[in-house]
This record gives structure tokens, C-alpha cells and sequence, in this order.
């Protein structure tokens, strides 16, 4: 089910992100990307050694009332087209998306860059480059609930050249995940270039760790990730230890409420020893820029 809240409307095509709205957003990228428009060059910050994992951008949309969608299984249109543009900005620059099975079956996601040229690179005569760099799209499915196919919009983003093929993440332990995926799916995932890729799941109710799952991606050459959702991933994410591997979090704020029964951004609460509750955690380097009618908040999780 596809649902729209309010006015907005589902942004198909390319999309612009202005040089201004870049500068804003340059700082909380990975390393080592820089940023040239006609007025300004940034550089996000420097990389001081060797990282054990990539850098990770938690980013996603969510209503003022913290509803990422109206239910489990209901994709749900937040961002504005300026803010989508900003996600299509970060998907270009990073190495990978990272969405949860529940996402991957809920909203058919393409998971590539839809962003238009910058006109300034373009000018520098770096067009080329930009078009070239898409994001590894990847699915954390422990037990193979995404039943991929010829018609998901990933396969077809990839077989037309638009974006890569999806790795999928699935549980090597317990009879699940690479016991689970038929030939079939294999098969499709494998014609496009992607891959299923088998992962101990560590974790209770046969979950990843993340440091396992981000462990992964870095010996597979990935530099950056961005974590888009959906509720389970995000809020497990923002939980210890999970949290300590976050570099950046981006949010997007819609001005709207979804009402009770969402899916929503709610950590679970972290308790000392006394049995209160613990330090909540607060983000560090805030900046709030506004974009069309959402705000988009960027931090870091304090290590
Ligand atoms: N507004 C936004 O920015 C976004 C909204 N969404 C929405 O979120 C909803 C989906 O959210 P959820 O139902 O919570 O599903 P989810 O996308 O978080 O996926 C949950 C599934 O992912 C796998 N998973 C999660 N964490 C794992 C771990 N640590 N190890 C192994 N496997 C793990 C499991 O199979 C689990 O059942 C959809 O309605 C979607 O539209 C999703 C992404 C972004
Ligand atoms: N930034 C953002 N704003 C919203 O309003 C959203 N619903 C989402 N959802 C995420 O984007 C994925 C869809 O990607 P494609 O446009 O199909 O490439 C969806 O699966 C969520 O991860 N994000």
C-alpha cells in the first residue's frame, strides 16, 4: 500500500539539491568528500587513521510525532522534494543504503541516486563521475522474508544501469536465511549483480550484531554506509552498542502528525545499575537547516 500524508506528493524523476543546501549538509559526510560549488569548497571531516568499520549516516523522515510510516507494511511519503533531494545527495555519497527486510517488503524500494547533476560540476567536468557513483543497496534478512523477483524495483533500477544490484544479508546459522532462498531469488539477485551473503547471527531472535553486519561491509571494500530503516533497524541502531558505531545522524522532520499506531523512532531506554533511567543520549554538532516545508536535523551520537 502506498500512502501519501497530507499534500505531498510522491516526487518521481530527477531531483535537484542546490549548492547552498550542500554546504549545509557537506560536514556530516563521510570523510574525505569534497564538496566544490561556484562560492564555496568543503570538506567533511578528516580521517585520522585506519577505520576498523565504514562510516555510518543514520538518516531517515519521520512526522512530528516520530512515525517513520502510518503502519508496519504502509510506505508512507514525509519528505518534501527538497528534502527528498537531500537523501538522493547522501545516496550518491555514500557507498551503500542499508534498509531492513521489513522495508525492503513494505515499499519495493529502488534504493539508487535520483539526484541531477550538480550544474556547477557539471561545469568543472566532473558529470561523469557523478553519474557513475550509486550506492550498494543492502538488505539485512536474516530469514529470508523478502521474496525478491524479475519486477522489484531494485532488479529493474539495476538491469537498466541506474543503480547496483542488492547484497542480501542472510542468517548462515540454524537451518535459516541461505537454507531459505531458493534458487529463484538467487538467481535474479545474482543476474544483476548482486548477491546473498551469509552472516552468523549472533544477536537474540537470531539478529546480526552490527558490528558483524558493518564488519562485513568494510572487508567488502564499502567506505560508508547510510542507514535509511525501517523502525526495527533504526531504533535497534540507536541502542548500545549499535549507537557507538554511528558517525552521523540526518533526520528529516515532516510537519505533520501520523497518529498512534506507526511505525515509530523510540529507542529502547537504557537503565543503570540503581535501575533508572540511564543517560538519555543527546546528539553534539547540531545543525538545523530548513528545506522546503520539513527541517532537516543533522548531529553526532558523542562517542
Ligand atoms: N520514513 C522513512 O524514512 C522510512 C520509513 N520506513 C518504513 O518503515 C517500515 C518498516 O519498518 P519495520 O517494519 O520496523 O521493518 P525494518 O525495515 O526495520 O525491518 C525489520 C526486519 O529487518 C531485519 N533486521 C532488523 N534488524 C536486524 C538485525 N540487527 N539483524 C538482522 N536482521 C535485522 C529483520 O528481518 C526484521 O524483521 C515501512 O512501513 C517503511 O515504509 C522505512 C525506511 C525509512
Ligand atoms: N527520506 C525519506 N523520506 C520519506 O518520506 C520516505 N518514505 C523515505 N523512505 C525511504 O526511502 C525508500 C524508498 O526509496 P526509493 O525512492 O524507492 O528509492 C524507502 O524504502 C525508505 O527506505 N525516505
Amino acid at each position: 500500500m502506498y500512502i501519501q500524508s497530507a499534500t505531498r506528493a510522491h516526487q518521481k524523476g530527477p531531483l535537484t539539491f542546490p549548492p547552498e543546501a550542500r554546504a549545509l549538509i557537506t560536514p556530516y559526510l563521510p570523510p574525505s568528500i569534497t564538496i566544490t560549488t561556484t562560492t564555496t569548497t568543503t570538506q567533511s571531516q578528516t580521517q585520522q587513521k585506519p577505520r576498523e568499520y565504514p562510516h555510518v549516516t543514520l538518516t531517515y523522515a519521520h512526522s512530528l510525532d516520530a512515525s517513520l510510516a502510518l503502519a508496519p507494511g504502509i510506505r508512507t511519503v514525509l519528505s518534501g522534494p527538497e528534502s527528498k533531494a537531500m537523501t538522493h545527495f547522501l545516496r550518491a555519497h555514500h557507498d551503500a543504503i542499508l534498509v531492513g527486510a521489513g522495508t525492503a517488503v513494505a515499499d519495493d524500494p529502488g534504493l539508487n541516486s535520483r539526484l541531477l547533476p550538480d550544474p556547477d560540476l557539471e561545469a568543472a567536468g566532473e558529470r561523469q563521475r557523478q553519474r557513475q557513483r550509486q550506492p550498494r543497496p543492502v538488505v539485512l534478512d536474516p530469514k529470508g522474508r523478502w521474496a525478491v523477483h524479475e519486477g522489484s524495483k531494485v532488479v529493474r533500477i539495476a538491469r537498466e544501469g541506474k543503480g547496483l544490484g542488492p547484497w542480501v544479508l542472510v542468517a548462515d546459522n540454524k537451518g535459516h536465511g541461505t537454507g531459505v532462498v531458493d534458487e529463484g531469488r538467487r538467481r535474479v539477485v545474482e543476474e544483476v549483480g548482486g548477491r546473498y551473503i551469509p552472516l552468523e547471527a549472533r544477536a537474540e531472535g537470531e539478529r546480526f550484531e552490527w558490528v558483524d553486519v558493518l564488519g562485513l561491509l568494510k572487508r567488502e571494500g564499502l567506505e560508508s554506509v547510510m542507514i535509511e530503516g525501517g523502525g526495527e533497524v533504526i531504533n535497534s541502531l540507536l541502542a548500545p552498542p549499535g549507537n557507538g558505531l554511528v558517525d552521523s545522524v540526518i533526520v528529516t522532520i515532516a510537519p505533520t502528525w501520523l497518529g498512534q499506531g506507526g511505525v515509530v523512532v523510540s529507542p529502547p531506554r537504557t537503565v543503570g545499575e540503581d535501575g533508572q533511567p540511564g543517560q538519555p543520549v543527546r546528539l553534539t554538532g547540531v545543525t538545523w537547516c530548513p528545506l522546503g516545508e520539513d527541517v532537516v536535523l543533522c548531529g553526532r551520537i558523542p562517542r
